[in-house]
């Protein structure tokens, strides 16, 4: 088993690895054997959502992996279709029924959906399911800094994550800022930015070289130089373990510089732009 990943304190006092297992998509039987295996290896965080229909498969990875639930750190999102206050609750509700426990360590909104306007109800429904201890830490994905100022003005309330695609092409320079400065931890979704890796790019692949590991170690590395929670997607047992293992090197300031410079204007992998794109 590879070392599990250290962890943050949130600004809940609540603690959250350094990096977990995307699961979209990870579902059947297939799924499940792939989320034990990933267990299995160390990793301590989940990834899922509503919206991935595989809430079940991921409470079954769980049990099956014969680990203690306290140690496994799982996260699910709220659908734009439930961000009315009863929905949301309901929708919570919900999720532990069919991930069959009796709480969440945390729990997001999916997505802002700024054309329906109610997010900020889901977000009162997040505070007051979090005082009943329904959820640990509550927290946002896709969110702007508009968003963010919004859901803190209803509640005073500040997020302890908000999720965001985050890659070398897209590194999220100022949304990194504003988390900074907010004290929101940053969660990155897509973080080897899925197919479309850059994995050859010359940052990448040189620093790889230097520190003989794999470039998706070296983009995995970045992200958690950056402070960023990466959870990386992956169903072969090989590269989940190559996954976490990326906490016995360390990039130099000008090889995490290098690779930040990747960034280009139009690198959102699908235009994902939250002011627009709505997920339902
Ligand atoms: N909040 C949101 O709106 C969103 C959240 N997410 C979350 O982020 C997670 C990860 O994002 P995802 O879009 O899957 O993208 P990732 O950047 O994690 O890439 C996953 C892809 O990369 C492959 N891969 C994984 N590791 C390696 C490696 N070491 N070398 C080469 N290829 C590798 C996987 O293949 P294989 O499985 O075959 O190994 C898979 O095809 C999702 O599972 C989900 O939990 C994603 C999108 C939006
Ligand atoms: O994976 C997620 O969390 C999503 O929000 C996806 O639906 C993502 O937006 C996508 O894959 C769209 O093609």
């Amino acid at each position: 088993m590879t070392t599990p990943a250290p962890t943050y304190t949130l600004n809940d006092g609540h603690e959250i690895p350094a990096l977990g297992l995307g699961c979209y998509q990870l579902d059947g039987e297939e799924g499940v054997t792939a989320m034990v295996a990933a267990l299995e290896a160390g990793y301590r965080l989940l990834d899922t959502a509503v919206n991935y229909g595989n809430e079940g498969d991921v409470g079954e990875a769980v049990r099956r992996s014969g680990l203690p639930r306290e140690e496994v750190f799982l996260t699910s999102k709220i659908p734009g279709r439930h961000h009315a206050y009863d929905e949301a609750v309901a929708s919570v509700r919900g999720s532990l029924e069919t991930l069959r426990t009796d709480y969440l360590d945390l729990q997001l909104i999916h997505w802002p959906n700024p054309s329906v306007g109610l997010f900020a109800e889901a977000w009162r429904a997040l505070v007051d399911l979090q005082a009943e201890g329904l959820v640990r830490s509550i927290g946002v994905s896709n969110f702007t800094p508009a968003h963010l100022d919004r859901v803190v003005e209803e509640t005073g309330v500040v997020p302890a994550v908000n999720q965001v695609e985050l890659h070398p092409y897209f590194p999220q320079e100022q949304m990194r800022a504003e988390h900074e400065r907010r004290g929101i931890r940053t969660e990155s979704w897509s973080p080897l930015g899925k197919r479309q890796a850059p994995y050859g790019e010359a940052p990448v692949a040189d620093a790889a070289r230097t520190h003989g590991v794999t470039p998706g170690q070296v983009i995995l590395r970045w992200q958690v130089q950056l402070g960023a929670v990466p959870i990386p997607k992956s169903a072969t047992p090989s590269r989940q373990v190559e996954n976490l293992d990326v906490f016995g090197f360390t990039l130099t300031d000008d090889e995490v510089a290098a690779i930040s410079g990747l960034a280009r204007p139009d690198g959102r992998l699908f235009g994902g732009d939250p002011e627009v794109h709505e997920e339902m």
